[in-house]
C-alpha cells in the first residue's frame, strides 16, 4: 500500500464504510467516482471512463459530474436502483494547507440518496408520494410500515406476508425495506412493482430497539405516546427510523406522528384490480388514459396527491364517505364559490415538501417563502369560506384560518421573490433587520462613504484638492499635492493624518477612521451574509416549531382543493351525487365510464348510457352478460366498478342517478395477460386471480368477472365459468358482473334466484353487425364472432369456411350430434371452389386419418404436444 497517496487512503477508507453504495467523492467543483463505482458510473449515465493515477499498479478508472449538475445526475441513478453516498469536503482547503502541504481535505458522507428517500423537487414527482416502506415479521405476525420523507407522513398496518402484494400495490413504494433473510422472497415483487428492495441487518427490525429508535425520533418517552402499536408493527417502524438515520446521517427528516392503520377501514382492493381498473395507470404504462388523469382537476401538488391517495383508499365509513360528498356537493352548488376558491388554490405552493426540506437542512429562502405564501393562501381561503357551510367545509375553514405567527415573521423577513440558495443572500427584505441594512448599505454604497469623508476631511484641512484614492498596496488613503507638505505634516493636522508615503507630487495619509471604514466595506459583503444566514436558520427553526400548525393548514388546502376540483368535474362532466347508504343495493340509472366517454368525446362519438341494477337483498345479485365481442362489455363491467369506487372516495358520478349500499371489497377480474417473466400462462394468472376472488369476497363485496375460463379448451372453460357463478353465487353471495362468451351459462338464470341475464344489443343489417352498446335484460341471440373477425379484417376465405363450421356446428347441435356433425364436413379450399379433380376422393392421408380420431377437448397439453410430434412423424413418413 506504499504508493497510495493520502487522497486515495482517505477515499478508500470512506468507501469501506459505503460498500454498497456508489461513493460522490467530492474534489472542488465535481463528484468524482474510483475503481467500480466508476465503471458502473460512467455505463448507467452514459458519461466518459477516464483515469488517474495508479493503485497497486494498475490504472484507477474514474468518472466524474459537475457538482451544480448533480441533481440530474442522481435522478437518473436512483431511477436505475443506485444508492449514493454524497461525501462533501467539511473544510476549506486552505484549512487542510495550513496542516501542511501534503494534508488532505477532511471529507465525510453527508447522506446517501436512495430511491425511496429523494426530497428534492427536480428529483420527485409532484403529484405522487415517494414512499420508503419497510417490511417486519415477528412470529408469523407482520406489519408494513411507509413513509414520504418529502412531505413527512408515516404510517404503519398490520400486513402479513399474504396481504403485503395488496397493501404495496396500492401504495407504489419506491424502495422497500426487509430483513436480510426475507429478501429472496420478496424479490420478484419487488421487481414486478418496479421498486427497489433493500435488506437490512436484524438489528434494523430489532422490536426493542426500536421503541427507543421510535422515543428519539419524536423526543418522546416511548412509541405509547401515539397510541398503542403491536411489537411487529414497532419493529417495522424502527427498520424505517434506522434506515432514515443511516441514509440522513443522523438528521432525522421531521416526521408526523404515526398514523395507524385499520385495514377496514378502506376497500380492499388487490394488485389485479387496480391494474384492470386501470385507477393511476393505463394498462399501457403511464397515466395517460388512467382513471386519474380523465378525473384530476385539482390545481395544487399537495391535492393531486391526495386524490391519488384517495383513489388508493375509497373508504368504507359510511359518516367521512357522506361528509365529503356533503362538501363536494356545497362547491358544486356554489360555482362562484368555487371559482373564488380555485382561483386562490392556484397560487398554492407545496408546503409540505418545502417543510420537508427544511427539516433536512436542505431547503432554501425559497421553500420559506413557499411557506409565507401557503399560509396567506390558507388565510385568504379561509376568509372565502364564511357564512353557513356543511360540517365539512366549515372544519376546513377553521383548519385554514389558524395563521400561525410564523406568517407575520416571514411576510416581513423575506423578499417576494427569494433566490433558491440562502448563501446566494438578498433574500431578507430591507427594514427587517437594521445590521444587515447597515451592512448592505456599508456593502453597496461603500465609495459614498468614501466620498463624504473626502468631503469632510477637504473642509477639515482647507485643502480643496485632498483625494480619497484606493490602490492594492496601501489600500485606501488619502492624498493631498505636495504643495500642502508644510501644513499636513505640523500639528494640529500631523495628529490626526498619519502619514504613509511620499511621492514626486503628492503626500500619502491615513486615518484611524478610514482605516475602519476600510475594514467595515471589505467585511460589509461577508457580515450581510453571514446575518442572512443567521436569519435563514432562526426562520428554518421557526417553521419547524410550527410545524404541526403548518401541516394542518397544508393538508386543509389539499382538502379544499381536492373537493373543489370534484365539483368542479361533477359540473362540467354532469355527474350526479350519489346516495350512498348501509344497504347493498347498486342501482345506477345512465352511468358512464369516465376514461372511454373522454376517449369517445374527442373522436366525436357519443357514449351510450346504461342503467346497472343489481341489488341484493338476501342473497347474491349476479348480473350475467351475453353479447360480441366489441359490444362494449368490459366497459359496462368496469365502469360500475368505477362508480362504485368513485362514490366511496366521496366524489360524485358519472351516471343520472346512483344508490350504492356500502361496498367492503372490489375485485376485477378482467381480460387476459400473459405473465410469462414470471413463467405463468394466461390461463394460470387467471385461475390464481380467481381463486383469490372465490376465497375473500364477501356479501359487501363487488365482483367483476370478465371471460372467466376463456384460456382454455371449450368445455374446460365453460365448467369453470359454470361452478364459478354457482360459487359466487351460493358462497360468496355477492353484488357481481358476470360477462362470458358461454350462452350456455345462461340457463343459469332459471335455476339460481340471484342471477338475472343481461346482453349488450347489436344490430344485424345486411350481414354486419351494428354496435348499439345499449345493456338490456335477456341473453344474447347470437355471438357474432364471426361478423366482428369479418369487421378485424380477416380474409374472405376465412370468413366464409367460418361460417361454414358454425352452421355445421350449429346444426349439429340441433340434431343432437353435437361435435360428430363435423366429421362430414367438406375439406377446407382456399381460394373459391376447388377444380373438379377429385381431390376429396382421394384417401385421406395417415395423419388425416389419426387427425380424425383426436378429440382436442380431451387432450391435456402435454398430450397434445405428443399429438403433434405423431402427425409430424406420419407426415414425414
Ligand atoms: N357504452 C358505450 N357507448 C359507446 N361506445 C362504447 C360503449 N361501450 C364500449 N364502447 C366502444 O366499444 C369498444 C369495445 O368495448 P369493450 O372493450 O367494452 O367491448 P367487449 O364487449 O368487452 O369486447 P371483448 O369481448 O372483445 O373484450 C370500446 O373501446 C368503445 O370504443
Amino acid at each position: 500500500m506504499s504508493d497510495v497517496t493520502p487522497m486515495m487512503a482517505q477515499f478508500l477508507e470512506i468507501k469501506a464504510a459505503h460498500p454498497g453504495d456508489l461513493l460522490f467523492y467530492r474534489m472542488g467543483d465535481f463528484y468524482e467516482m474510483f475503481f467500480e463505482d466508476a465503471v458502473a458510473a460512467a455505463g448507467a449515465l452514459d458519461i466518459a471512463l477516464t483515469r488517474r493515477g495508479k493503485h497497486q499498479g494498475q490504472d484507477i478508472p474514474m468518472c466524474g459530474v459537475p457538482v451544480h449538475a448533480a441533481e440530474g445526475y442522481l435522478h437518473q441513478l436512483t431511477r436505475k436502483g443506485f444508492r449514493v453516498a454524497i461525501c462533501e469536503q467539511l473544510e476549506d482547503p486552505a484549512e487542510a494547507k495550513k496542516r501542511g502541504s501534503k494534508s488532505v481535505v477532511k471529507r465525510g458522507v453527508t447522506r446517501v440518496v436512495t430511491a425511496g428517500t429523494l426530497t428534492e423537487d427536480s428529483l420527485l414527482e409532484a403529484r405522487a408520494n415517494n414512499y420508503l416502506a419497510a417490511h417486519a415479521e415477528l412470529r408469523g405476525e407482520g406489519a408494513l410500515a411507509w413513509c414520504d420523507i418529502s412531505t413527512g407522513m408515516l404510517a404503519v398496518a398490520p400486513c402479513p406476508r399474504l396481504a403485503l402484494g395488496p397493501l404495496l400495490a396500492r401504495l407504489m413504494p419506491r424502495e422497500l425495506l426487509c430483513a436480510a433473510t426475507a429478501e429472496e422472497g420478496l424479490r420478484d415483487t419487488a421487481r414486478d412493482m418496479a421498486m427497489v428492495l433493500t435488506p437490512l441487518g436484524p438489528a434494523s427490525f430489532d422490536s426493542q430497539a426500536a421503541a427507543g429508535r421510535i422515543a428519539r425520533a419524536y423526543g418522546v418517552d416511548g412509541p405509547d405516546a401515539f397510541g398503542s402499536f403491536s411489537r411487529v408493527e414497532q419493529a417495522a417502524l424502527g427498520g424505517l427510523i434506522d434506515y432514515l438515520e443511516i441514509t440522513q446521517k443522523g438528521r432525522l427528516p421531521r416526521l408526523s406522528p404515526p398514523r395507524r392503520e385499520d385495514p377496514g377501514g378502506t376497500v380492499q382492493i388487490d394488485a389485479a384490480t387496480r391494474r384492470n381498473l386501470e385507477l393511476v395507470q393505463a394498462l399501457s404504462g403511464g397515466r395517460e388514459g388512467s382513471l386519474i388523469a380523465a378525473i384530476d382537476r385539482t390545481l395544487t401538488a399537495p391535492g393531486g396527491r391526495l386524490l391519488a391517495n384517495r383513489l388508493a383508499t375509497p373508504s368504507r365509513d359510511l359518516g367521512l364517505i357522506r361528509d365529503r360528498l356533503e362538501a363536494v356537493a356545497a362547491l358544486h352548488a356554489e360555482a362562484a364559490l368555487r371559482d373564488r376558491l380555485r382561483d386562490g388554490l392556484r397560487r398554492v405552493p407545496d408546503m409540505d415538501r418545502a417543510l420537508g426540506r427544511l427539516s433536512l437542512e436542505r431547503g432554501g429562502p425559497r421553500d420559506l417563502a413557499a411557506i409565507r405564501d401557503g399560509l396567506a393562501a390558507a388565510a385568504a381561503l379561509a376568509a372565502e369560506l364564511d357564512g353557513a357551510l356543511p360540517p365539512a367545509l366549515s372544519a376546513l375553514a377553521q383548519d385554514l384560518g389558524t395563521e400561525p405567527a410564523i406568517l407575520a415573521e416571514l411576510e416581513s423577513a423575506l423578499v417576494a421573490e427569494p433566490p433558491h440558495l440562502a448563501r446566494e443572500g438578498g433574500f431578507v427584505a430591507p427594514g427587517y433587520h437594521a445590521d444587515l441594512d447597515a451592512a448592505r448599505q456599508l456593502r453597496d454604497e461603500g465609495r459614498g462613504y468614501i466620498a463624504a469623508l473626502q468631503g469632510k476631511y477637504s473642509e477639515e484641512t482647507g485643502i480643496g484638492a485632498l483625494k480619497v484614492k484606493h490602490n492594492n498596496v496601501l489600500g485606501y488613503f488619502i492624498e493631498t499635492p505636495a504643495t500642502h507638505a508644510q501644513k499636513m505634516l505640523a500639528e494640529p493636522l500631523a495628529d490626526r493624518f498619519r502619514h504613509r508615503q511620499t511621492t514626486a507630487n503628492a503626500l500619502r495619509f491615513t486615518t484611524p477612521e478610514l482605516t475602519e471604514l476600510e475594514s467595515r466595506i471589505l467585511n460589509a459583503g461577508g457580515e450581510a451574509q453571514g446575518i442572512e444566514l443567521r436569519i435563514h436558520e432562526t426562520l428554518r427553526q421557526a417553521c419547524l416549531a410550527e410545524a404541526a400548525a403548518i401541516s394542518t393548514a397544508a393538508r386543509a388546502m389539499a382538502e379544499l382543493d381536492l373537493h373543489a376540483g370534484l365539483a368542479d368535474l361533477a359540473q362540467d362532466r354532469d355527474w350526479c351525487c350519489p346516495q350512498v347508504d348501509d344497504s347493498r343495493a347498486f342501482e345506477i340509472e345512465a352511468g358512464r365510464h369516465p376514461v372511454v366517454e373522454e376517449a369517445l368525446r374527442r373522436s366525436g362519438d357519443p357514449f351510450v348510457a346504461n342503467d346497472c341494477r343489481l341489488s341484493a337483498t338476501g342473497g347474491a345479485a349476479i348480473r350475467l352478460l351475453t353479447g360480441p365481442n366489441m359490444a362494449g362489455k368490459s366497459t359496462w363491467l368496469r365502469q360500475n366498478a368505477v362508480i362504485a369506487l368513485l362514490a366511496q372516495i366521496g366524489s360524485f358520478v358519472p351516471a343520472a342517478t346512483a344508490r350504492i349500499g356500502l361496498v367492503s371489497q372490489i375485485f376485477s377480474r378482467v381480460g387476459a395477460s400473459d405473465d410469462l417473466a414470471r413463467g405463468r400462462s394466461t390461463f394460470m394468472v387467471e385461475m390464481v386471480e380467481t381463486a383469490a376472488i372465490l376465497n375473500q369476497a364477501d356479501d359487501r363485496a363487488l365482483v367483476i368477472l370478465d371471460e372467466i375460463g376463456r384460456g382454455t379448451a371449450t368445455y374446460d372453460g365453460l365448467s369453470i365459468a359454470w361452478a364459478v357463478l354457482e360459487h359466487l353465487h351460493g358462497a360468496n353471495r355477492c353484488r357481481a358482473l358476470f360477462a362470458t362468451h358461454y350462452h350456455e351459462l345462461t340457463q343459469l338464470a332459471d335455476t339460481l334466484p340471484g342471477v338475472v341475464n343481461a346482453t349488450v344489443a347489436v344490430k344485424e343489417w345486411q350481414g354486419e353487425v351494428i354496435f348499439l352498446h345499449e345493456v338490456k335484460d335477456g341473453a344474447a341471440a347470437a355471438s357474432y364472432g364471426v361478423q366482428v373477425a369479418r369487421l378485424a379484417g380477416l380474409p374472405d376465405t376465412v370468413i366464409a369456411r367460418a361460417r361454414e363450421v358454425l352452421g355445421r356446428l350449429e346444426q349439429g347441435e340441433r340434431e343432437g350430434r353435437g361435435r360428430a356433425a363435423m366429421e362430414d364436413l367438406p375439406l377446407f379450399a382456399a381460394a373459391a371452389p376447388p377444380p373438379a379433380a377429385p381431390a376429396a376422393a382421394a384417401a385421406p392421408s395417415a395423419a388425416e386419418m389419426r387427425l380424425r380420431q383426436v378429440d382436442p377437448d380431451a387432450l391435456s397439453p402435454r398430450e397434445a404436444l405428443e399429438m403433434l410430434y405423431e402427425l409430424k412423424g406420419l407426415t414425414a413418413g
